[in-house]
């Protein structure tokens, strides 16, 4: 009986508040399928002429219940009532623990998707920054009964990344990488992490020289014929690169791509690429619809997946044939002894990989595609970010050319060595500089598996997500002096709190490969800055002003730029 009065009371106390957010509820979902969003996802004409139906007559004054639909509107509105009441049961020890996050305004079941849908992915990252300058550096969104705190300042960032008990991701799948290796967590992420780390630890680092010299003077070359003042989008030139060095350095193989610019294997790459960020973009959104309008170009990307697995089951198969008969080929194309290799300098990812008894075929397979995925992209993005932001701060590119003279002296043809790269103190605090104001990979994502208090005293409950923004908590000026400007020079021994620069992210899942990463984009930048002097023609604002987050960060219409031809150049003739 108790119960029962309860229930009616809860239900009078609810009912203007239900009746209020279910109309919010209808006139949003109803702008949606006017505007056209829901066109895959509310496909059948019904739906779409009841709703439209109803932004009409919430526009020109019709009288709705006068139309044949009334009668579903009434039973749903009906329906929704004894649910929502459920629903606010559930929710009522969540919402009381978070009542005090800022963010905003909420509607029941809808939450705040509605304040995203509807939005281009520029600017769904507008609003997110727009999100934290408002509410401050704690921000929660409600993604229907989900919650996702968006956090950017450092010390709760360190609560989080130094939380053993808090390392699992959330991973965002593709059809080409699955998220079942180093992405993510438990026993599988630690063996393959070790394996990973093994690869690109800084005690063997310098065996990559020779592949990223290699790759950056191609690069050169092919930059050759843009040189002379048209203005290029240069992301596709780098990340062939970057693509070429990541799978001599995962798989022992250089799959060409700039040589062959048009192959199938890069385009299939940057197709994946960007489908990954695709599903990404609007995480707490409406990415569930999208997965559901992409259902459409299913087949296409299955063919494109069944290419690249090819061309990397190949490769797997080659090597395994290798491990089989006890020789294998090295760089320079000679039959070595398998005794003679395994204690040589030439074990690329994948020799680790097979060696590793416990790993199926599928398992090596989905980790190559994850590490070329994520790990080409990233570096190219950083090269690419450097690169522009030298074309508009041209003392800065003096100042590099002056230190790669310096170290190059006449020379300045040479290959690039491993102590060269320890000499270019300057390139690297542009690149670190670049990375403060353009985080390549601006969002991490934690799930929370246990109440977690922040030392604000805030807690963010179990089975919400923890969202870091290293982009805000980079341009917050209570951890950098004028945030906002380019300045190299406060990397030269300035300091800041450890978790308010993490471009390569922290505490146990901090980038595997983060040395590797800085010493190929230390060689890349080092061979095309001594080639040509960059011009940035937009400037930073056109940079800025496209900025979209989605797995990386990324400039909706890429990285424009010119080049001109240095007078001494090391670009040889015969590209
Ligand atoms: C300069 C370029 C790079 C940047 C800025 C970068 C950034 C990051 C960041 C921020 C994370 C942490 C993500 C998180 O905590 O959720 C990460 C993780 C990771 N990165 Fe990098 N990365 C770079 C280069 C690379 C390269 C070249 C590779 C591949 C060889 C790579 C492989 C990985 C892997 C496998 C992880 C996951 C580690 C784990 O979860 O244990 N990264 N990276």
């Amino acid at each position: 009986m108790d119960n029962i009065s309860f229930i009616s009371s809860e239900i009078l106390k609810e009912l203007p508040h239900v009746l209020e957010s279910w109309w919010k509820i209808i006139v949003t979902v109803a702008n949606q399928v006017n505007s056209g969003l829901f066109t895959n996802f509310v496909s059948s004409r019904v739906w779409s002429e009841v709703a439209s139906g109803y932004v009409k007559s919430l526009g020109h004054g019709i009288n709705i219940y006068s139309t044949w639909w009334t009668v579903p509107i009434i039973l749903l509105f009906t329906v929704s009532l004894p649910l929502y009441l459920v629903h606010y049961r559930t929710q009522k020890r969540l919402r009381t623990i978070t009542s005090n996050l800022p963010g905003p305004s909420t509607l029941p079941i809808l939450s705040n998707v509605s304040a995203f849908t509807g939005c281009n992915f520029v600017q769904f990252f507008q609003e997110l920054v727009e999100a934290i300058n408002k509410y401050g550096p704690v921000v929660r969104f409600w993604k229907g009964d989900k919650l996702y705190v968006v956090l950017s300042n450092a010390e709760s960032i360190e609560t989080l990344l130094t939380n053993k008990a808090l390392n699992k991701k959330n991973t965002f799948v593709s059809s080409i990488a699955s998220s079942n290796g180093i992405v993510t967590s438990g026993d599988k992420w630690k063996n393959h992490r070790r394996i990973i780390s093994s690869t690109f630890n800084s005690n063997v680092l310098d065996q990559f020289m020779g592949n990223f010299v290699e790759n950056s003077s191609i690069l050169t070359r092919k930059l050759k014929s843009l040189a002379g003042g048209c203005i290029v989008d240069i992301y596709p030139f780098v990340c062939a690169c970057a693509l070429d060095v990541m799978c001599e350095a995962t798989m022992g193989t250089n799959v060409n791509s700039q040589m062959e610019g048009n192959g199938v294997f890069v385009k299939i790459l940057l197709c994946a690429m960007e489908e990954v960020g695709e599903t990404f973009k609007k995480p707490w959104t409406i990415e569930d619809w999208i997965h559901y309008g992409k259902k459409r170009n299913e087949k296409d990307k299955e063919i494109c997946a069944k290419y690249f697995h090819g061309v990397v089951d190949k490769v797997i198969e080659d090597k395994l044939e290798s491990h089989r008969n006890g020789f294998r080929q090295n760089r320079d194309g000679k039959q070595v002894e398998y005794l003679q290799w395994i204690r040589g300098k030439e074990m690329c990812l994948l020799d680790l990989l097979i060696q590793d008894a416990k790993l199926s075929l599928d398992d090596i397979r989905d980790e190559l595609c994850t590490l070329i995925v994520t790990g080409t992209r990233v570096t190219a993005l950083t090269c690419c970010y450097v690169l522009s932001l030298l074309g508009v701060y041209e003392e800065a590119q003096d100042r590099i050319f002056e230190e790669q003279k310096n170290i190059f002296g006449e020379d300045i043809l040479r290959a690039a060595t491993s102590s060269d790269l320890s000499s270019m103190k300057y390139l690297e605090q542009v690149i670190k500089e670049t990375m403060r104001l353009y985080p390549p990979v601006p969002l991490l994502f934690r799930e929370i598996e246990e109440d977690t208090q922040l030392e604000n005293g805030y807690i963010l409950p179990k089975d919400s997500c923890a969202v870091i923004f290293s982009y805000m908590t980079h341009r917050n000026s209570a951890y950098f002096s004028d945030p906002e400007s380019f300045s190299p020079e406060r990397f030269s021994g300035g300091s800041h709190p450890p978790y308010a620069y993490i471009p390569f992210g922290g505490g146990s899942r901090i980038c595997v490969a983060y040395k590797y990463g800085m010493m190929e984009a230390k060689t890349i930048l080092s061979a095309v800055l001594r080639a040509y002097r960059i011009r940035t023609p937009g400037g930073v604002t056109s940079l800025d002003r496209n900025l979209q987050a989605g797995v990386v960060l990324t400039p909706a219409n890429g990285f424009s730029v010119q080049l001109f031809q240095r007078p001494v150049s090391m670009i040889s003739n015969d590209s």
